[in-house]
Formats: structure tokens, C-alpha cells, sequence
């Protein structure tokens, strides 16, 4: 049995914990407001995040951060992107010993650029590091909190650390973990799939049909894997649940927060409206940001994501970003593969 901590009462952290605690580990879950933990501990819901899911007794919710991870071997990082650092540096007077941190969000740091293992690395003191795993791949919070069934994929530079984290959420009834040592295509499939299912919600909401969403996932997919490839990742991760799974679950499921906030975009809301009204966490609008970033010091083509950095912050209507993207110059439909497998080939 694991002893485990999970950083974060938002849908993915509860989901997670239900797993955990199916499993048989001891589990705690940290939140940062008293009132929801006090309901997870009385009446074992999360009612905000997920309505009508009855939690496990075994879940112990925990509002103090260092009595939450005392004793605690693992911790599985479940805040959204832009809270990492702020949980990471307040949990580290409080480390006493070497942890395992296996994250799951889903998103790049604007401006410094950095993949979310990067920061743990940069924040956590070696001496209290064991290892750094993530886990991703296509899975709503809201059909994993029902059990139904899914896949994901435990990454780490140390494979021993992944397998700790495979064996631990794995679950033979519906919830089954593969292991992949590509550490940043996990990362970056993970992160940059929030963009493009913008840009299908977008699509959707402008009132286009299948064959448009279709051209965004394949496209989409192949600029994330022109990215990935000339960051370190393996090309082939992108074919994966990590890259093509969770691209088409998030382009096509109305769980998905970002295709949703796309799709009152294209409907004509504004932005700071679509966000405030969502009251979860949207990782696409900052991931785009950073991924524009990327783009531009990597010197990587990224249309699709340019298109939504427009729209999203430079007012660009979504109709014009569609016609931007149409009227481009003509191309050969394989020259990322041919570019890719240049790449790998040395
Ligand atoms: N939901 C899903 O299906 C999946 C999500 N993910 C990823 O998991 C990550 C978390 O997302 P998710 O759980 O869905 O997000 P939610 O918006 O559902 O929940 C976010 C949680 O984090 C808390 N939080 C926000 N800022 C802080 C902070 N500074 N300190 C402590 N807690 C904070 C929120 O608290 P408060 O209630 O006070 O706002 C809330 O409990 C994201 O990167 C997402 O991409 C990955 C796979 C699936
Ligand atoms: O990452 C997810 C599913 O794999 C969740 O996507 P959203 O954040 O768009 O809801």
C-alpha cells in the first residue's frame, strides 16, 4: 500500500484521489479552502468540481499543507499550471525527507518556457527529490470519477519511477496506466493539445462542421509534433495517448473546459467573460501564450496556434483567423513527416 498525498482539490486532483483510494493506499487531499475540505470529510462530496460523485471514506481531505504531506512518500501534483510554483515553494520548508512528485497538469510556463518537471526540478532541493514522473493522457475528471474505463501514461527520465507510479493508479477495472520514457513529448502532448481544442470549440461555435474539427486535430497534430520533435521529444509519442489520444478527446468532448470556452469564443463572448463564467481552470489561454513563445525561439511554424493567439489576445475576430488560415500558401501535406524523420535520423 502507497502513502500518498494529493496537492490539489479541483476536479483532476479529486478524480485521481478516488482511484488512489480505490486501490487501497492511503490517500489525502489537500485543498486550499477550509470550507470544501470540511465537505469532503463530511459528506464525502466535491459538489463544485464533482457534482453528484460520492468520494471514498478512505479520501482524507487536509487544508494545512504541512500536516497534509508529514510521513508521506508520494505526492501527486494536481493544481493548474499557474499555481505549481506558488504550492511547490510553500510545501518545501515542510519536506523532510525524499518524496516522489508525480504531477499531472497539463500546461508550459509563459515567458521562462519551462515544462512543468523542469519547474519541480528548479523548486524542490535534490536532497528531498526522489524522482519526477508525469501522468497524462485522455481523461475527463468526469467520466474517471464514474469509473469508466481509460488510459494514461506514466512518464520519467527513470523508468523504476515511472513503473512506481503505473503499478500505484493502476486499476484493472477502468483505469489502465502505460509507461513511456519520452518525459517532454508527454509533457508537451499534454500541454499543447489545450490549443488546438480551443480551436475546435472556436470552430464548433462558428457553426463548422466535422470535416473542419477533423482538419484542426491533423493539423493540429502536426504542428505540436514539429514543436515536440525539435524540443528532444520522439516523434512517435505524438501517435500516442499522450499526443493523438488526448488531442481527440479534448478537440471532441463537451467535458473539455477549453473546447468549451472555444466554443462560446466562436460563439462572439469575450474572452474575460468565457473565463470568469468557467470556474475551472482553462490551461489552453496561457499555454497558447507560451507556446506562441516557443514558437518564435524555436523558429517553428505553428499556424493553427497563431490563429488562437490572435484571437485570444489580440481581438482578432475567430471568422478572419479561419480565413487566415485557409488563404496560406500552399503545401506539401508530408513535409513534417519528411522533417521529423530527418530529425530522428540525425
Ligand atoms: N479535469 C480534468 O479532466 C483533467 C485535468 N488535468 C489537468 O490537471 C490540472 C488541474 O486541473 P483541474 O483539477 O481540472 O482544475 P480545476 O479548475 O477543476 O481545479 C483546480 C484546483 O486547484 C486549486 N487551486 C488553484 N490555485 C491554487 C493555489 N494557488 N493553491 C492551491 N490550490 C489552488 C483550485 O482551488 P479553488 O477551488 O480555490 O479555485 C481547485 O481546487 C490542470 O493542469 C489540468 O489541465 C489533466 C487531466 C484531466
Ligand atoms: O486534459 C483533459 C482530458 O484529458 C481535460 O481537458 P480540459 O482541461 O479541456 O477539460
Amino acid at each position: 500500500m502507497g502513502r500518498c498525498t494529493v496537492l490539489g482539490a479541483g476536479s483532476w486532483g479529486t478524480a485521481l484521489a478516488i482511484v488512489l483510494a480505490d486501490n487501497g493506499h492511503e490517500v489525502r487531499l489537500w485543498g486550499h479552502r477550509a470550507d470544501q475540505i470540511e465537505e469532503i470529510n463530511e459528506k464525502h462530496t466535491n459538489d463544485k468540481y464533482l457534482p453528484g460523485i460520492q468520494l471514498p471514506d478512505a479520501i482524507c481531505g487536509y487544508y494545512q499543507l504541512d500536516k497534509a504531506i508529514e510521513g508521506m512518500d508520494i505526492i501527486i501534483l494536481a493544481v493548474p499550471t499557474g499555481a505549481i510554483r506558488e504550492v511547490l515553494q510553500k510545501m518545501v520548508p515542510f519536506l523532510t525527507k525524499r518524496v516522489l512528485i508525480c504531477h499531472v497538469s497539463k500546461g508550459i510556463e509563459p515567458n521562462t518556457l519551462k515544462r512543468i518537471s523542469e519547474m519541480i526540478i528548479e523548486e524542490i532541493p535534490e536532497q528531498f527529490l526522489e524522482d519526477v514522473v508525469v501522468l497524462s493522457g485522455p481523461s475527463h475528471a468526469e467520466e474517471v470519477s464514474k469509473r469508466l474505463p481509460t488510459t494514461v501514461t506514466a512518464s520519467s527520465t527513470n523508468i523504476l519511477a515511472a513503473e512506481k507510479i503505473q503499478e500505484l493508479f493502476n486499476n484493472q477495472n477502468y483505469f489502465r496506466v502505460y509507461t513511456n520514457p519520452d518525459v517532454i513529448g508527454v509533457e508537451l502532448g499534454g500541454a499543447l493539445k489545450n490549443i488546438i481544442a480551443l480551436g475546435a470549440g472556436i470552430s464548433d461555435g462558428l457553426g463548422y462542421g466535422d470535416n473542419a474539427k477533423a482538419a484542426l486535430i491533423t493539423r493540429g497534430l502536426a504542428e505540436i509534433a514539429r514543436l515536440g520533435t525539435k524540443m528532444g521529444a520522439n516523434p512517435l509519442t505524438f501517435a500516442g495517448l499522450t499526443g493523438i489520444g488526448d488531442l481527440v478527446v479534448t478537440c471532441t468532448s463537451v467535458h473539455s473546459r477549453n473546447w468549451r470556452a472555444g466554443n462560446l469564443l466562436g460563439k462572439g463572448h469575450k474572452l474575460d467573460e468565457v473565463l470568469k463564467n468557467m470556474g475551472m481552470v482553462v490551461e489552453g489561454v496561457r499555454t497558447t501564450k507560451a507556446a506562441y513563445q516557443l514558437a518564435k525561439r524555436e523558429n517553428i511554424e505553428m499556424p493553427i496556434t497563431n490563429a488562437i493567439y490572435n484571437i485570444l489576445f489580440n481581438n482578432f475576430p475567430p471568422k478572419h483567423a479561419v480565413e487566415g488560415l485557409m488563404g496560406r500558401n500552399k503545401r506539401q501535406e508530408l513535409e513534417d513527416l519528411y522533417l521529423i524523420s530527418k530529425q530522428s535520423n540525425g
